[in-house]
């Protein structure tokens, strides 16, 4: 069944501290999961819930949620809601249904580090308590704590990369590591925000970020709304843009940055960025909260590399044009572009060595790549093997 037979529409909440209604919270009252849809934007804001741990690991997979940080809120959320939902006092069904629940969310979407991490999170804080009703209690607290925390850390992210945005620059970003893929602020957007309302004035060059446009789509829907002056340009333009001097530096996010190597995983197309940064003499930035950063894996081999649906790139997403001034609001619709029966291939993300990242900026401060492992410890390092504990 499609994730569209399980979301439920809603109205967003506010939460306090926040720049406007979270792009991912919870309520408790319904035990559901509380999603801006993406798919949807520009065109439409839709708010959704997701009724149960399935829609929601589903929620994650169709990407009405999205972005390392969001889907790791997201899937701490949907491991305390499936939690929940358990209805029995018996401890040993009880950890064989959190076995299956936690199995689901993790399976959703591979290649960020952000929720095996965030789910971790859940399941230690659940192991304190004695009772099914106390570890179904421990378990929504610590997801609330993760996507509170999520949010402070990329608030102080971006105090730390306000260092990087001076007045009168350009810079580049691929994707959106903006509000949207975070519970709020954004990662490589946060100094972006800070530095507007402190009346910086630069420009922000957005990757159109096929083929599923999350730059022409998602990023520079952000910018248009806090007023950031930028331009959409398509990914094969990046090369002649830093050739004619035209881009400072460049600052992205990540999905999972290397603590041992600091090796960066990002939205596929990251990695021709900084190759091309590299030959043009432009610093590049990677911008992470500390749930990016895995401990455990010693090499960039070990990353899986999410594959997705090959009709991602044989088609566009987007709504019919209609004349400037009009009211009406059309449907989101897909178009295939491509000759028809033609195969693609759609990996989602790839990987930029360490040697070619100039710093990583984190809510503790700048660092090189090869800096993070002696550091690993402001950094938040945590011990262990991996494999998640239930
Ligand atoms: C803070 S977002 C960092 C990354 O998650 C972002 O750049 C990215 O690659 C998102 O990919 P997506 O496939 O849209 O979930």
């Amino acid at each position: 069944m499609a994730v569209d037979d399980f979301l439920r529409p809603m109205k967003p909440a506010m939460k306090g501290g926040s720049t406007g209604p979270r792009s991912v919270s919870f309520d408790a009252d319904t035990n559901s999961v509380c999603l801006l849809d993406q798919r949807l934007l520009p065109h439409r804001v839709v708010w959704v819930r997701t009724p149960d741990h399935r829609a929601t690991a589903q929620a994650i997979r169709d990407m009405v949620v999205r972005g390392a940080p969001a889907i790791a809120a997201a899937a701490a959320y949907g491991l305390a809601q499936g939690i929940r939902e358990y209805g029995g006092r018996d401890l040993r069904r009880f950890r064989a249904h959190v076995r299956q629940v936690h199995a689901t969310l993790l399976n959703a979407r591979p290649t960020a580090v952000d929720p095996t991490r965030a789910m971790q999170e859940v399941l230690d804080a659940m192991r304190r308590g004695r009772t099914v009703p106390e570890r179904q209690a421990l378990a929504l607290a610590a997801a609330e704590e993760f996507a509170h925390r999520s949010a402070l850390e990329c608030r102080a992210l971006g105090e730390q990369g306000l260092r990087l945005i001076h007045d009168g620059i350009s810079l580049l970003t691929h994707c959106n590591a903006g509000r949207l893929a975070c519970v709020d602020h954004g990662t490589a957007t946060a100094p972006l925000y800070l530095a507007r309302e402190r009346g910086i004035k630069f420009h922000v060059f957005c990757t159109e970020t096929r083929p599923r446009s999350q730059g022409a789509a998602l990023t520079a829907w952000e910018l248009a709304q806090a007023g950031i002056p930028h331009t959409i340009v398509p990914d094969t333009a990046v090369g002649l843009l830093m050739q004619q001097r035209r881009v400072d530096l460049v600052l992205v996010g990540s999905d999972r940055v290397l603590g041992r190597t600091g090796d960066v995983t990002n939205k596929i197309g990251t990695y021709q960025l900084a190759v091309l940064a590299r030959r043009h003499g432009i610093p590049f930035y990677v911008a992470i909260p500390l749930s990016t950063l895995d401990w455990h894996l010693r090499s960039p081999r070990q990353i899986p590399i999410e594959e997705r649906d090959a009709e991602e790139v044989l088609c566009a997403r987007g709504a019919p044009v209609v004349p400037k001034g009009s009211r009406i609001r059309p449907e989101p619709i897909t178009v295939r572009v491509a000759n028809p029966g033609s195969p693609a291939w759609n990996p989602a993300f790839d990987i930029t060595p360490a040697e070619l990242v100039t710093g990583i900026l984190t809510p503790v401060g700048l660092f090189k790549p090869g800096e993070l492992w002696a550091n690993r410890h402001a950094l938040g390092y945590r011990t262990g093997s991996g494999t998640a504990r239930v």
